[in-house]
């Protein structure tokens, strides 16, 4: 990819992680990313398991404080962690507030003006991320995972449910599980996407399972929440998810963790589960 930008490189755990930036055709911006390949993808393609971070988050926060390189190393999985919105932008109120613009790309197409020319971060992940992964760096095309972190857990399962052929193991840390309900998705829906809340529905995991059905394949959903999550009861709305799987009969294993909040402590506690999850799917 002619315009994609190495703006560091650091050795771990065998391989290295590397950060990047790129004029973004799906953004019509700059976006940038993370990545780490492990020791394997010197001798070809490997696995690919794309991380979505939450609000206010970049590149950098799952490579610098989920500490899973030790063990992707281990299993042979490439990491990619996208920013969670375009930079270099300057629209009104992008930088207000900490859950919308900046920071809050909530991993949708936005439709309403000013967002929609910039803020198309479910395009960007879905299509144009994975293509410049698959041309830039050894990984493997037929063998993508991903998972993701409250908003980015929200960004984690409706990617995957509205992609089962694209992705073929997901999972997610406290995510937003029915944001048509949450404040923090009824704000960036009405902004994103205008007042019609029916169109909010193709964009919240728990009305997907109900109205798509379960993963035709079968495959299960792991889900970890801390209890003493401080978003778990105005925003996240687990058992909501949990209904709506029982209902379409789509296998989910969640896991809830005494006391544990919502924060980056609880994400390295549990995420080699969530490697391991993704490389017995992506390695079978
Ligand atoms: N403004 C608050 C809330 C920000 C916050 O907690 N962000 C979480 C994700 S919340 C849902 O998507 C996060 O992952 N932050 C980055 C981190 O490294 O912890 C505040 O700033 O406290």
């Amino acid at each position: 990819m002619s315009n994609l930008e190495t703006l560091s490189e650091h050795r771990s755990f065998g391989g290295a992680v590397t950060f990047h930036e790129h004029r973004s055709e799906a953004c019509d911006a700059t976006m940038r990313f993370s990545v780490y390949a492990p020791p394997q993808a010197a001798e070809g393609p490997v696995p690919v398991l794309y991380y979505l971070a939450g609000l206010t988050s970049t590149e950098a926060n799952f490579m610098e404080k989920a500490g899973a390189q030790r063990l992707a190393s281990e299993l042979g999985l490439m990491l990619v962690a996208p920013d969670t919105s375009p930079r270099g932008l300057d629209l009104p109120g992008e930088h207000d507030d900490y859950d919308l613009g900046s920071g809050a790309g909530f991993y949708i197409d936005a439709t309403v003006e000013p967002w929609s020319r910039h803020y198309k971060t479910y395009s960007y992940v879905t299509g144009e991320l994975p293509g410049i992964v698959e041309s830039s760096f050894p990984a493997r095309a037929d063998a993508r995972g991903i998972f993701g972190h409250s908003m980015g857990g929200h960004g984690a399962l409706t990617i995957a449910l509205k992609n089962p052929e694209r992705y073929r193991s997901v999972s997610a840390f406290a995510p937003i599980s029915a944001p048509t309900r949450a404040p923090w998705g009824k704000k960036i829906f009405s902004n994103y996407l205008g007042p019609d809340e029916e169109s909010w529905r193709e964009h919240d995991a728990s009305e997907l399972i109900k109205s798509r059905g379960a993963f035709p394949d079968g495959r299960t959903i792991l889900v970890d929440q801390g209890t003493g999550d401080q978003f778990l009861e105005e925003q996240l709305y687990p058992g909501v998810l949990e209904e709506a799987c029982a209902e379409s009969g789509q296998p989910l294993e969640i896991r809830r963790h005494e006391g544990y909040d919502h924060g980056y402590y609880f994400i390295s506690t549990f995420v080699d589960d969530h490697l391991r999850h993704h490389a017995a799917a992506l390695n079978a």
